[in-house]
């Protein structure tokens, strides 16, 4: 299980998280929600390593983690989709899908079937360069790549961003399975309301750097949540 204990993170003078604590539980969707710029991308960085916090502790399985690089916390199991995909535009998608080799043993380094299953597109395309891919392919391509590197928690940045109806809901439906048949955990930050309500366990909710409200998926219903949402 993630913990993220009581963290600060601060950009130079500006501060972006303020005593942020959160939990995401093996065999769970933890979904983040709030509006732009309340810290949720800022969270993430603390958790995959991007950014350094000021204050707090971030554990994976009774592995304090503050002070490791990114690939470390990639080696010990933390997987990262990130804002706006981040796929090599002139590597193919095979290409793409093996620059998750470099934190798995060398017995591991093969794309494993399951991630075609998931995403049959990405087999079709293998030889095609990631810029040539819609934005709904690529989202699945950089969720692929990050599962080629065996997570055992799934990060994603908000992955409905700028996608089309119908690959949502197949990304929507591969997160559950990943869930349901591996018993990974997932922390999931969203913008999108009813993408949430339907793939989460549990909630949280940041505004200006703080969590102000967490609870089961339906709390996200309730008139305090949702004054936390609307602009
Ligand atoms: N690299 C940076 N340098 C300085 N300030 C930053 C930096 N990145 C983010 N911030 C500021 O920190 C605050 C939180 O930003 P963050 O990106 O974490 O929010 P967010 O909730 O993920 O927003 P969005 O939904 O737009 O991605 C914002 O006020 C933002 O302007």
């Amino acid at each position: 299980m993630l913990t993220v204990d009581n963290i600060n993170l601060h950009y130079g003078a500006a501060q972006a998280l303020r005593g942020v604590s959160i939990t995401a539980p093996m065999g769970k969707i933890t979904c983040v929600l709030g509006r732009n710029g309340v810290g949720k991308t800022s969270l993430l960085r603390a958790v995959t390593g991007q950014h350094a916090t000021s204050a707090g502790k971030v554990t994976f399985n009774d592995t304090i983690m503050n002070g490791m690089a990114p690939y470390n916390r990639a080696r010990l199991g933390v997987g990262f989709v990130p804002q706006g995909r981040e796929v090599f535009p002139l590597l193919t998608v095979k290409e793409n899908l093996e620059s998750g080799f470099a934190p798995v043993a060398r017995k591991d380094r093969f794309v494993p079937e399951e991630i075609f299953a998931l995403f049959p597109i990405l087999k079709s395309m293998l030889g095609r360069r990631g810029g040539d891919l819609s934005g709904g392919q690529q989202q699945q391509l950089a969720i692929g790549r990050a599962l080629v590197t065996r997570p055992k928690i799934l990060v994603l940045d908000e992955p409905t961003e700028g996608i089309q109806p119908s690959i949502i809901k197949d990304i929507g439906r591969a997160i559950q399975y990943l869930r349901d048949s591996t018993g990974m955990a997932i922390l999931l930050v969203e913008q999108y309301l009813d993408f949430c309500r339907e793939l989460a366990d549990h909630v949280y909710i940041m505004d200006r750097g703080e969590i102000v409200h967490e609870g089961p998926a339906e709390t996200l219903d309730t008139p305090e949540a949702r004054r936390h949402l609307t602009v």
